[in-house]
């Protein structure tokens, strides 16, 4: 069970640039913060790679750790049909209590104050295995933003009903991108959002 989540957060490096080595020009950035204040988590489910692309741009705008949830059966193109009333997606959106399980798990979560949940909209309501990811943590304490992308539907009651799956998260209004939208459109929202990265 190794965790999939890749990005510098800051607190990995093993350069001890204390006590002036002689690598003389080749020292680190010396304002990169050491790792303090607020921890951010980018979690996101793609099925056709969409909302990964925003989730890379949030992750990459903030320096922050990015996560996949990654199906332990993943998603062929016969289950994504939604014309098909027999799809394995028609078929678990049709069930609030589908639970598809996933693949791998974070270890850490304990560690992140911020969660970016992000999915893209299906039958107007995140995937079935989004709600299986909120019920897999504990994120009292944390806070949680969601956001989406979707062929042309909002948020809708998504965010709300991921919502019920926790408790004692504050949840902030989410928001729907466009899959195309660039990362300075993408940073703009998240900027807006007033949160205190912890610069
Ligand atoms: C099963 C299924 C249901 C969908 N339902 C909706 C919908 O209700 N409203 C909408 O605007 N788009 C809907 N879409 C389109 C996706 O939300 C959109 O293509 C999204 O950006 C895909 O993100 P991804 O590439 O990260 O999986 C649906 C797609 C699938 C596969």
């Amino acid at each position: 069970s190794e965790k999939n989540i890749s990005q510098e957060s800051g607190e990995e490096s093993t350069d001890t640039s204390e006590g002036q080595t002689n690598e003389s020009e080749n020292l680190e950035n010396p304002d990169i913060p050491e790792e303090q204040g607020t921890k951010v988590l980018v979690a996101y489910f793609s099925a056709t790679n969409t909302t990964q692309g925003i989730a890379e741009h949030i992750a990459n705008g903030l320096s922050a750790d990015i996560y996949e949830i990654v199906p332990e059966e993943p998603y062929t193109d016969a289950d994504l049909n939604y014309n098909d009333n027999n799809s394995r997606t028609t078929i678990e959106m049709n069930d609030p209590n589908a639970r598809p399980a996933i693949s791998g798990s974070i270890e850490n979560m304990e560690e992140y104050d911020v969660l970016f949940i992000g999915f893209p909209i299906w039958w107007g309501e995140a995937p079935r295995i989004v709600s299986t990811f909120m019920e897999s943590y504990d994120f009292s304490g944390k806070t949680i933003v969601p956001f989406c992308t979707s062929g042309g539907s909002g948020m809708g009651s998504s965010a709300a009903n991921l919502e019920q799956l926790t408790s004692g998260a504050q949840w902030l209004a989410g928001q729907r991108l466009n899959g195309s939208d660039s990362q300075d459109t993408v940073m703009e929202w998240v900027n807006g959002l007033g949160l205190d990265f912890g610069e």
